[in-house]
């Protein structure tokens, strides 16, 4: 009886700069919902009157007293009160019928984020009504969550691509031995697509059109000969002024994608270069392992492979490998004591 006025469930959140997935160990995933958040300001007071999916469909179209905000960017909180208020959202959400105690929660930060920006997520989750904030970097959990040996005595290593950041760690006998991100993903590879349509075809399209062509006609590689891909523009030809469309060759997309995808690789590199030899080994033989949404860019795995030499494999499931780890990390508090981040 009154199951419903349980106690206010742990969750585990993988706070993203494209979206937010929250993670309820023996429930799963919960929430998974768009960064973004609406604010109404009435008088001096400030009031959050949607979050995820409703607030993201409010993004540019509301009048002067609502603002609509995407509170982090790049992977870390750039507006703190924003982002604040938008856990709170979704913690309550998730807890709405649960009126005892407040929760336990493991959030996941980037690799790099600095002891400032890792203070203001533990912050702002202490804020939004958590009981205990535990962090844990993104690709660790991504790790985690693709079920990677860890705790054994031999090298894993992870590339977590995000929207904002693209997160790399190694990880061998339950500890991080090299991690690190760099603010190259998902984001920039549609900043490149915009680009490339506006230097080579004089065509403007807004970031948004870029990330659909990428999701759905995207590769990584050249398509095989003869595959056209047609790309729909809402922007306008810069020359005429006019509404366009343009069918882009087969290698297009895939040159557009070069330089983001090279500083990707540069990372790697850098990588692999950095932690011992038999560890490299170890990865060599087993595979890098691909997570986040940009792991699901079509042929990815392979262009990267043809640049580093090294086999790659997609995690099962890559969007939502971090938060999966990030939730079984939080199950299993004592095991996973070493892999854990001070704020
Ligand atoms: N099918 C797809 N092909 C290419 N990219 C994709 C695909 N699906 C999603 N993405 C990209 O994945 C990115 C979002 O991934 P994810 O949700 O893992 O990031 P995030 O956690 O929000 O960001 P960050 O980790 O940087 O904070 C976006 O840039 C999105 O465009």
């Amino acid at each position: 009886m009154f199951s419903w006025l349980g106690s206010s469930a742990d969750m585990a959140i993988d706070l993203g700069t494209a979206n937010t997935v929250v993670y309820v160990p023996g429930r799963g995933i919960v929430l998974d919902e768009p960064s973004v958040v609406a604010i109404e300001q009435r008088g001096d007071d400030q009031k959050v009157i949607a979050a995820g999916h409703e607030a993201k469909t409010m993004l540019g179209k509301t009048p002067t007293k609502i603002v609509t905000v995407q509170p982090l960017r790049d992977g870390v909180i750039a507006d703190f009160n924003a982002a604040e208020e938008m856990i709170k959202f979704f913690i309550r959400r998730v807890n709405r019928r649960r009126l005892f105690g407040s929760p336990r929660v493991m959030i996941c930060v980037p690799a790099s984020a600095t002891s400032v920006e890792r203070r203001a997520v533990h912050e702002a989750g202490l804020s939004a009504g958590a009981r205990r904030v535990y962090l844990i970097s993104e690709p660790v959990a991504g790790a985690i969550g693709a079920g990677l040996p860890i705790h054994e005595p031999r090298g894993s290593m992870v590339v977590d691509i995000g929207g904002g950041t693209t997160d790399i760690a190694v990880m061998s006998m339950g500890s991080v031995i090299y991690s690190k991100s760099i603010r190259t993903a998902g984001n920039a590879m549609d900043e490149a697509i915009v680009n490339y349509a506006r230097f080579k075809h004089h065509l403007m399209i807004g970031a948004p059109n870029a990330e659909v062509v990428k999701k759905e006609s995207g590769s990584a590689v050249a398509k095989a000969n003869g595959t056209h891909v047609t790309i729909k523009l809402k922007g306008r030809d810069l020359q005429r002024g006019f509404p366009a469309e343009i069918t882009l060759g087969p290698h297009e997309i895939a040159d557009a994608l070069t330089l983001p995808i090279q500083q990707i690789v540069g990372g790697i590199r850098q990588a692999l270069a950095d932690v011992p030899p038999e560890l490299t080994a170890d990865i060599a033989e087993s595979g890098i392992y691909l997570t986040g949404g940009g792991a699901l860019l079509e042929k990815l795995d392979v262009r990267l492979q043809q640049e580093t030499g090294v086999k790659f494999k997609i995690a099962e499931d890559p969007l939502r490998s971090v938060v999966r780890g990030t939730g079984m990390a939080l199950e299993r508090l004592d095991e996973m004591a070493d892999l854990l981040i001070k704020p």
